[in-house]
């Protein structure tokens, strides 16, 4: 799979750039087949996001969300729902404490991070703004 939002650090807003590309960007489908992106460019995906981090492994992101109530965790995981379900691109969600909802991001196909992740990551955070 080839990224269409390869980060260019020469950009004078190499996180802007990326993010916005990332934003209105489509997932595609992922059979498997494909490096997973890790290392720098890894790094350089996620600073372009906010609040999300990357694991010790580098094969998922995750970013923690505490809602006002159930009520608004439950309608946030709906929406996020909805965005997957459009995007075919799917996150794991851990809702504890009534509250803390946990959004992790990787690609099961490959087994490690796909430009899909980052996609539904930047979608998520517009959705949070
Ligand atoms: C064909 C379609 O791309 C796959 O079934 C999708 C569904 N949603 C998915 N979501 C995630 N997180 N990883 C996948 O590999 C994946 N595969």
């Amino acid at each position: 799979m080839n990224s269409s939002a390869n980060p260019n650090p020469d950009d004078a807003h190499p996180g802007c750039d990326l993010r916005d590309s990332l934003v209105q960007g489509r997932c595609v489908p992922c059979e498997g087949g494909v490096e997973p992106i890790a290392g720098e460019q890894a790094q350089q995906y996620v600073q372009a996001l906010t609040d999300w981090n990357l694991d010790e492994t580098g094969t998922q992101i995750s970013r923690k969300i505490n809602t006002k109530n159930f009520a608004r965790a439950v309608t946030l995981i709906n929406q996020i729902a909805d965005l997957a379900e459009e995007q075919a691109h799917h996150p794991d969600l851990h809702l504890t404490g009534y509250r803390h909802l946990q959004i992790v991001l990787s690609t099961h196909a490959i087994g490690g991070l796909s430009e899909n992740d980052f996609i539904i990551a930047a979608k998520i955070d517009e959705l949070l703004k």
